[in-house]
């Protein structure tokens, strides 16, 4: 166990944004802490990255219950914020030497910007990147020390679908090499995609917990119709949802139901295995997203 959580609680004020969580993420795995805006994601890296402080609770490190995050710690860990302040008039490769130069050990700057595929960009300044290839430099500082878990709080947000895949390309070769990562998202395809093991949290608490495979087992939804109308009748469709522009609804009788809709004059939709998403909708009565 590479890294362990028990009754951990952060509260500002009277809010309690973490409220209680346990969970352990092994070595050599993705662990996922899926949920929406708001739901305590950033406070618990945060704590577990030793820039805030705990109100209660345990963590363990390595197998040793840890008070503090020590600079042994840190030296072990990597760390990608969800807003990193880069100095923009340096290149890549000068940043990327910055970072290195705050640590004892680790991989070279040329490494590390072969890793994250800038090799290209090495002299460009940080000014001049693209979004996607500046999430890449971000994501390289974390490996500066080749640390053993490195922390990604929601490493793909506002970005598009090529750079997105390129990120997730990235912790799959870091995966490989037998380390492990720490992901936050509210993006449930990169949960699904990446993680091994899900822990879904919601108003600080973990409302489900286990591999993607297994909380859409354990939430015993069926298959999924989805389709896009202007209206659609209630009485025929009683358990119908609409999420953004769209209508879906859970089925055991397939065929049935796409007779329903046709006779409904609907002739556009698509019937879907359930996702993360439908799973934290039947738990929580919302979207991941706003
Ligand atoms: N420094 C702070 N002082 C007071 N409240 C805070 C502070 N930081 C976060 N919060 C509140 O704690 C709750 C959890 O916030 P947190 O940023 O951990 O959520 P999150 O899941 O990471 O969301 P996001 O995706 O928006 O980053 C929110 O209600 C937030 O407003």
């Amino acid at each position: 166990m590479i890294l362990a959580v028990k009754n951990l609680k952060k509260y500002y004020g009277d809010l309690k944004a973490v409220n209680n969580i346990s969970f352990e993420v092994k070595r050599g795995t993705v662990f996922s802490l899926l949920g929406p805006n708001g739901a305590g994601k950033t406070t618990t890296v945060e704590i577990l990255e030793g820039l805030r402080k705990k109100t209660g609770g345990e963590i363990y490190y390595f197998g040793e219950k840890v008070n503090d995050i020590t600079k042994s710690i840190k030296e072990k860990i990597g760390v990608a914020l969800q807003k990193t302040e880069l100095f923009k008039e340096l290149t890549v490769l000068e940043t990327v030497k910055l970072f290195r130069s705050f640590y004892q050990k680790g991989f070279t700057p040329k490494e590390i910007v072969d890793m994250v595929g800038l090799n290209e960009k090495a002299k460009s300044r940080v000014k001049n990147l693209s979004g996607g290839q500046l999430q890449r430099l971000v994501l390289g500082l974390a490996f500066v020390n080749d640390p053993e878990i490195i922390f990604l709080d929601e490493p793909t947000t506002g970005l598009d679908p090529q750079s997105r895949r390129h990120i997730w390309e990235i912790i799959q070769a870091f995966k490989k090499s037998g380390k492990t990562i720490f992901l936050t998202t509210h993006y449930m395809e990169e949960a699904e995609r990446l993680a091994d093991m899900v822990c879904i949290i919601d108003n600080g608490k973990i409302v489900a917990s286990g591999s993607p495979d297994e909380l859409i087992k354990s939430s015993g939804l069926k298959s999924i119709i989805e389709f896009q109308a202007d209206n659609i009748s209630t009485t025929h469709f009683p358990n119908c949802k609409k999420l953004g522009d769209k209508f879906f609804f859970e089925t055991t009788n397939v065929a049935e139901d796409i007779q329903k809709l046709l006779a409904n004059g609907i002739e556009d939709f698509i019937v879907r295995h359930p996702t993360l998403e439908d799973v934290f909708l039947k738990l929580t009565g919302k979207k991941l997203r706003d």
